[in-house]
């Protein structure tokens, strides 16, 4: 054993791309084991190692974690990226809550039947556009200061710059309307553990392709989602 954190997935962004990014800005180095196989994943199962029987799972200080957002909470504050006081993390919490409901639907994007997907692009870009980032624009106005909450750089900024590049990548023009989410995407990437992590080369994934899709669906025996 590294002692390095153990990433459980297969190669795609998926729910773990979030705790690949908090370990990375945090500047974790951490393994993967990368799925392709049913049998890897029945391994696993057959092992106790999920514990809902479901991935992400990741390997970290002796325990075997699942749930997301339990994994990401660890992450945050094991690295100091949750916030000084309760209250600052029940605002930590509530930020990631909105990006999170803003990412799900670009996550299941690629698996939605083709006939359903224009429609699908259509929602996406209306939530960006006229709920979530409207709001982060308004708090980083009336917070007046680099970051989401408090002085310094939180888990609530590492989730809203993912989020900021997955709509990006799908509307390119979309941004025009947000000058300081903008600013924000520019300086924050000038974190250094940011900034490494936006490299090629690095353990970030991807944007989904059809042999992801082919691989979850086997891993997962997921047939369909609509
Ligand atoms: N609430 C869980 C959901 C995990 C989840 O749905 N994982 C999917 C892959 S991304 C999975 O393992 N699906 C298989 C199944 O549910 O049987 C989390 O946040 O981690």
């Amino acid at each position: 054993m590294s002692g390095k954190p153990k990433l459980y997935y297969c190669y795609g962004r998926g729910r773990m791309e979030s705790i690949r990014w908090l370990l990375a800005v945090a500047g974790v180095e951490f393994e993967e084991e990368i799925l392709e196989t049913r049998e890897q994943f029945e391994a696993l199962l057959q092992g106790g190692a999920l514990l809902f029987q479901q991935i992400p799972m990741v390997e970290i200080d002796g325990m075997k974690l699942v749930q997301t957002p339990a994994i990401l909470q660890y992450i945050a504050a094991k690295y100091n990226l949750y916030g000084k006081d309760l209250k600052e993390r029940a605002l930590i919490d509530m930020y990631v809550g909105g990006t999170t409901d803003l990412m799900n639907p670009i996550m299941l994007y690629p698996f939605i039947a083709p006939e359903l997907q224009e429609a699908h692009l259509n929602k996406i870009r209306q939530l960006a556009h006229n709920r979530y980032f409207p709001v982060y624009e308004k708090i980083l106005r009336e917070h007046g200061n680099m970051y989401l909450v408090g002085k310094w750089f939180t888990w609530a900024d590492v989730h809203l710059l993912e989020a900021i590049l997955m709509v990006e990548e799908k509307f390119a023009d979309l941004m025009a309307d947000f000058p300081l989410l903008r600013d924000f995407k520019a300086r924050i990437s000038e974190i250094p553990t940011i900034k490494a992590f936006l490299q090629p080369g690095s353990q970030r994934k991807p944007v989904p392709d059809e042999k992801y899709v082919e691989t979850v669906r086997r891993v997962l025996q997921l047939h369909h989602v609509t």
